[in-house]
């Protein structure tokens, strides 16, 4: 029998973590790929070294098996009058402090944000309105600090209005387009995207995370949500989807960055001198190590690309790569933002430009944690000149580089149809059901009271 604190282990490990159940996990992807059943989240990941073979990064949703189906719908669509869609994915934030608990409540409630062993899945929801209480107020200051909710939703906005490159380019073509967004955890939520497609009769979609990097818990997270609505609609299971998985690898996007970097470093008075500084939002461990999340793969190589382009024009200096915003009681991958600051700081650094990499718009992890928390950290430690490169946001060149990689994604579109997951119907079976929640409950108690488990909610590390 297990122990207690074993077990606590094994909890804590899921908790804001992805379970343990890998080797699971692609095991089913090989059974259910080879029997052209399902495309899973899981595919996904494994779609990462794919990508590194495909210079566009880009990766047609549905599995090979549908390709047949897919070029029938897809030259049926055509025949038709041809109308595509872009969709936006991103995170979303509150529009107001009112809205930060429930946002919270929606970002825990995601199973690939927490995701809980089998046995415990019935908690999510109590678990998520625990967490989501708890972390509110620490939540809601940082949200106050910068002005009293998230910016993304007027941002995101602003990137469609400004990929007006990409509605000519496709119209020249004599393909009218509509771009729609999609956030997973506020509005305008992906349902309401997918929705709004539907009604304007969209016959190829392209859909575009707005994320560099693929992780499980950005975009793997809003492609569940696509799978699981698109599955269960029959207009919607024909569409042909093209999913851009990632794209950090793209020569618009690594220029942009380095244009945006070079120009920073000209602020200060010894540009030569300045440590890059390069922070990632963090993942747990768990996510890498065991579930397979090709995130801090990709990060490394997305820092190296870069650095090569700023050689290629002369710019030599020394370069660090951390990770920030790390949340809950489980490891995240290191090293820690805050922690390097200080070692910089003390090993004599002076000058320091930190360049937020995991996300293209500014969001309270640039306004509230980079230019307040860290740069105040920094400059305690000992660093003199502080320096911070500005979110992608509207730059031009990023956002005709995204309106090529959308038509580069296009001709890819394949019909995304998916039936049920073989392994979902065990919930129906009601003695199971039963004998699950009768254990759980149990342990549940048991986990939840412990002392290490209060103790992590009462220091408000969530
Ligand atoms: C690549 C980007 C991101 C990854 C990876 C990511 C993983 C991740 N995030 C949390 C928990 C929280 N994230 C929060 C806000 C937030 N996260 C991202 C991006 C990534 N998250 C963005 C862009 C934002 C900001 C949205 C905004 O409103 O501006 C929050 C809320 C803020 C807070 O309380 O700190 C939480 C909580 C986890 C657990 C996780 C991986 C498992
Ligand atoms: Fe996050």
């Amino acid at each position: 029998m297990l122990k207690l604190g074993c077990l606590i282990d094994r909890l804590g490990s899921h908790i804001v973590s992805v379970s343990c159940q890998s080797s699971e996990g692609l095991n089913n992807v090989n059974r259910v790929s080879s029997q052209a059943l399902a495309y899973t989240v899981r595919e996904s990941y494994l779609c990462g070294p794919v990508q590194r073979r495909n210079p566009a990064g880009i990766c047609a949703a549905g599995v090979a098996t549908y390709g047949e189906n897919a070029v029938e719908y897809e030259s049926h669509a055509q025949a038709a009058e041809d109308k595509v869609g872009v969709l936006l994915l991103n995170l979303g934030g509150p529009d107001t402090l009112h809205d930060v608990q429930p946002f919270l409540f929606n970002l825990f409630a995601d199973p690939d944000i927490i995701r809980l062993p089998r046995l415990f899945r019935f908690l999510q929801w109590p678990l998520a309105k625990l967490i989501s209480v708890v972390r509110a107020p620490k939540s809601k200051e940082g949200y106050a600090a910068i002005g009293g909710g998230s910016p993304l939703r007027k941002i995101t906005d602003e990137q469609v209005e400004h990929a007006q490159a990409l509605k000519t380019a496709l119209e020249a073509k004599n393909l009218p387009v509509n771009v729609y967004v999609g956030m997973r955890y506020w509005y305008p939520f992906t349902e309401e995207a997918v929705q709004q497609i539907k009604r304007d009769r969209i016959t190829r979609l392209v859909v575009l995370p707005l994320y560099p990097q693929f992780s499980i818990s950005t975009t793997g997270s809003s492609i569940r949500v696509l799978q699981n609505i698109f599955r269960e609609d029959a207009y919607l299971s024909r569409l042909p989807v093209s999913i851009i998985r990632s794209w950090y690898q793209r020569e618009g996007y690594v220029n942009s960055m380095a244009d945006l970097i070079q120009k920073e470093l000209g602020k200060f008075q010894k540009p030569e001198e300045v440590m890059i500084f390069f922070s990632a939002h963090g993942v747990p461990v768990s996510y890498v190590e065991k579930a397979g999340d090709p995130y801090r793969d990709q990060m490394e190589e997305c820092i190296y690309l870069i650095m090569q382009r700023l050689k290629d024009r002369g710019i030599n200096n020394d370069h660090t790569l951390a990770y920030q915003s790390r949340v809950g009681p489980v490891k995240w991958l290191k090293p820690y933002t805050d922690e390097v600051l200080v070692e910089l700081g003390q090993k004599g650094v002076k000058s320091l430009l930190a360049i937020p990499v995991s996300f293209v718009s500014e969001h309270i992890e640039t306004l509230e944690e980079i230019d307040m928390e860290y740069k105040e950290l920094a400059l305690e430690s000992g660093i003199e000149n502080w320096g911070r490169v500005p979110a992608l946001n509207c730059t031009p060149s990023f956002i005709t580089d995204l309106a090529d990689a959308v038509i580069e994604a296009l001709p890819s579109a394949l019909a995304m149809s998916a039936p049920k997951n073989i392994s979902q119907e065990d919930d129906h079976n009601p003695v199971r059901y039963a004998i699950k929640m009768f254990f759980g409950s149990i342990l549940a108690f048991v986990l939840f009271f412990s002392p290490r488990m209060i103790n992590a909610f009462r220091n408000q590390l969530f």
